[in-house]
C-alpha cells in the first residue's frame, strides 16, 4: 500500500498569524490514513514547533553551505523539524532558471541529508498541445533517473503539476491526471519496477475540497500538492480528509 500524502505549498503567502490558524489543522483528519505536510516560507518553518503534521521547505541548494546569498541547506531545513523538500516546482524551474540536472541534484542532496523530496514535474499548455507532452515529462525522470539510485527513488515523492493547472482554476480532469500518472509509473518502472510501484506519485494544479475525492480516487494518484487551497485551514483540512 502506497502512502496517501497531502502536502499544502504555500509559496510566498501566509503570516504567523495563519501558522497559527494551522495549530487545529488536524482535527478530524486522520493521521493514520494520511500523511499531511505543510510547506510554508522559511521563514516561518520554526513558527510551527508542535504541530501534529510534518513540515516541509518548498526549496533548497544542491550544495552544501557557503557563499551563495538568500539560499537554504537540507541541513538547515532539517535543524528548523523539517522531513520534506519541495524541489524543481514549475516557478522555480521558470523564476530561478532550474534544470532537470539541478533538480536532480536537489533531489540527491535531500535524500543524502535524510530528507524526503517532493519533486515536481509537469508540462505547459504549449507542450501538450504540441503532443509532447510524454517526451518532455520523459526528458524529467531521466534527469531523475540518472542521477538517483533505485532505493533513492523508491524514498521519492514526485508530484505531477501541469503547468496549466496551477492558480487557473483549470483542473487537469481525473482521467487526465490519472493518464499522466499512469505514465510515470510505466516510464520510471523501465528504471526500477519496485520503486515504480511504491513510490507516493501526488497531483497538483487548482485541487481543492470540491475535487480533491474524485482526483485521489484515481488508481495512480496517491495525494495532492495543493497552493491556492492550503493557504485557508477549513478548505485544506477537507482536502486532507479526502486523501483519508
Ligand atoms: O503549484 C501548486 C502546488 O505546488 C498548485 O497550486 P494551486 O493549487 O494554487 O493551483
Amino acid at each position: 500500500m502506497r502512502k496517501s500524502i497531502v502536502a499544502g505549498n504555500w509559496k510566498m503567502n501566509g503570516s504567523r498569524s495563519l501558522v497559527n490558524e494551522f495549530f487545529t489543522l488536524m482535527d478530524g483528519v486522520n493521521k493514520q490514513a494520511v500523511e499531511v505536510v505543510i510547506c510554508p516560507p522559511a521563514c516561518f518553518i520554526s513558527d510551527f514547533q508542535g504541530v501534529d503534521f510534518a513540515l516541509g521547505g518548498q526549496t533548497m541548494s544542491e550544495l552544501d553551505n557557503g557563499a551563495h546569498t538568500g539560499d537554504i541547506s537540507a541541513e538547515m531545513l532539517l535543524e528548523l523539524g523539517c522531513r520534506y523538500v519541495i524541489v524543481g516546482h514549475s516557478e522555480r524551474r521558470e523564476d530561478h532558471g532550474e534544470t532537470n540536472d539541478m533538480v536532480a541534484a536537489k533531489a540527491a542532496k535531500a535524500l543524502a541529508a535524510g530528507l524526503t523530496p517532493i519533486i515536481c514535474v509537469g508540462e505547459s499548455l504549449q507542450t501538450r498541445e504540441a503532443g509532447e507532452l510524454e517526451s518532455f515529462i520523459a526528458a524529467q525522470l531521466d534527469a531523475l533517473t540518472a542521477t538517483l539510485s533505485a532505493s533513492q527513488l523508491a524514498q521519492a515523492v514526485i508530484a505531477y503539476e501541469p503547468i496549466w493547472a496551477i492558480g487557473t482554476g483549470k483542473t487537469a480532469s481525473p482521467e487526465q491526471a490519472q493518464q499522466v500518472h499512469a505514465f510515470i509509473r510505466s516510464h520510471l518502472a523501465a528504471f526500477d519496477s519496485n520503486a515504480a510501484a511504491s513510490l507516493p506519485l501526488l497531483y497538483g494544479g487548482s485541487v481543492n475540497s470540491a475535487n480533491a475525492q474524485e482526483l485521489f480516487a484515481q488508481t495512480d494518484i496517491d495525494g495532492g500538492l495543493i497552493g491556492g487551497a492550503s493557504l485557508k485551514v477549513d478548505e485544506f483540512r477537507k482536502v486532507c480528509q479526502a486523501a483519508g
